[in-house]
């Protein structure tokens, strides 16, 4: 086994997932990670409670719940939960050493396209990027410094969602508005890209042409977007500017006239309250005014509450016809690449996406579908399918490790060459 291991962190609101991998030499025809035949994490985990008044909790992921002391102040609470989450990772994978941390941040903006070493000045520039990702990149970035605070001399490696669709066509990624408002930014980014870097590389081992052709990935979770790639790059996708865009999420409204907001600030709400309504109490949450789960939207839709069953439609409506205009874009489809916990787990919706897909030849193994449990990358389609479905586990942590792998392998052999 390896002695040297990344530790990769992807920080949420009250929540910081944690997992350790080994190294992991980059192989297959272009030098890319082989997914499918990488090992297994030496560690994993999540750290809960993070917030304000939380309970603070280290949860591994094969043992026992740790309730940690609580301290009030923020700065205590993050030492205190990031020792233990070290300590564990000693505990889990004795004598291997924590080379780097490499972190999930949302948004990289225009400017960061590919891994970075987290120094000050890009700290800073990610900071800048917070109001257009409230829900994720305050979190993603006191992870950095928390951890900055209490192991200063370890390299930290920021990997971005953005990243992935940095290749987007002008077409895609610019809005309808004055060039001086392009100039400053304001552009459509999209994110995921972790996980739909993780998604295509996966797909490249099982359908290796397909997955170069016209591809359509549905990363369907907590928040939720859609990514169409040719070539094995994102062309479009579903989500924009901020993490808002595009579908329906747990509490995310995705797509919304603008007019809505101009029409809530004539009645007076404050800048505060619409930010709190389109990122926290709007999508499966709003529009049942039950819950933000699906499986729990499933369960009170099937008990007959009419709110719930609601929510699971609209947002079955707006993946199908946000999924109709991506493959309009790609010309047509080959492959359908489903991930994040409701792609993974929830046939249900799995096949309402794919019977609004029958158009163009989609034809699910509606067995296969049922089956499929979301553990390993498996086919859903059917035998006389014009398109290829696929149930893809994601592993955005995993992208994270081997990029900053990457990096420390160039810096061993610059230092090497020096
Ligand atoms: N077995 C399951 N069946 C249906 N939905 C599931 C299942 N497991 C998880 N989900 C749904 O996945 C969503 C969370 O997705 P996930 O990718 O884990 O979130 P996050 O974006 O926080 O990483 C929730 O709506 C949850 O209900
Ligand atoms: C960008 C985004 O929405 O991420 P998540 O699905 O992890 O909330
Ligand atoms: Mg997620």
């Amino acid at each position: 086994m390896s002695d040297r291991a990344v530790l990769v962190v992807n920080a949420g609101s009250s929540s910081l997932k944690f997992a350790l991998y080994p190294h992991e030499a980059p192989v297959g025809p272009g030098g890319e990670a082989d997914h499918a035949a990488a090992s297994a994490a030496l560690a994993a985990g999540q750290l809960e409670g993070l917030q304000p008044g939380g309970q603070l909790r280290l949860c591994p992921a094969d043992g026992p719940v740790r309730v940690l002391d609580s301290p009030a102040d923020e700065h205590d609470r993050y030492a205190l939960a990031l020792d233990a989450m070290l300590q564990h990772v000693q505990h889990a994978a004795p004598g291997v050493a924590v080379a780097a941390v490499a972190h999930r941040i949302v948004h990289g903006g225009p400017n960061f396209r590919a891994p970075v070493v987290l120094t000050d000045a890009v700290l800073a520039e990610l900071a800048t990027l917070e109001p257009l990702a409230p829900l994720h990149q305050p979190h993603n970035l006191a992870g950095v410094r928390a951890l900055r605070r209490r192991e200063p001399a370890l390299l930290q490696v920021g990997c971005f969602d953005t990243a992935f669709h940095a290749g987007m066509p002008e077409v895609e990624h610019r809005f309808a508005l004055p060039e001086s408002l392009h100039e400053q930014g304001v552009r459509r980014y999209g994110f995921h890209g972790l996980s739909y870097d993780f998604v295509m590389h996966s797909l490249l081992h099982t359908s290796p042409i397909r997955s170069q052709g016209r591809v359509l990935m549905a990363h369907l979770g907590n928040g939720a977007s859609l990514c169409a790639a040719r070539g094995g790059r994102s062309i479009a996708t579903s989500m924009g500017f901020s993490a808002l865009d595009g579908l329906v999420m747990g509490t995310r409204c995705g797509t919304l006239d603008a007019g809505v907001l101009l029409h809530l600030w004539r009645q007076g709400w404050s800048l505060a309250e619409v930010e709190r309504l389109l990122y926290r109490d709007s999508g499966l949450l709003g529009v049942s005014g039950r819950s933000a789960d699906m499986r729990e939207l499933h369960r009170l839709a099937d008990a007959g509450d009419v709110a719930a069953r609601r929510a699971i439609e609209v947002f079955v409506y707006r993946l199908r016809r946000e999924a109709g205009g991506l493959t309009t874009v790609l010309g047509g489809l080959d492959l359908l690449a489903c991930t994040g916990g409701i792609g993974e787990h929830d046939a249900r919706i799995r096949a309402e996406l794919a019977h609004g897909l029958v158009h163009l030849g989609v034809q699910l193994d509606e067995a296969a579908n049922q089956a499929a449990r979301g553990d390993r990358i498996e086919p859903i389609h059917g035998p006389g399918s014009a398109v290829e479905v696929w149930v893809v586990p994601t592993d955005e942590g995993r992208v994270a490790a081997q990029a900053a792998w990457a990096l420390l392998d160039a810096r061993d052999g610059a230092a090497r060459t020096a």
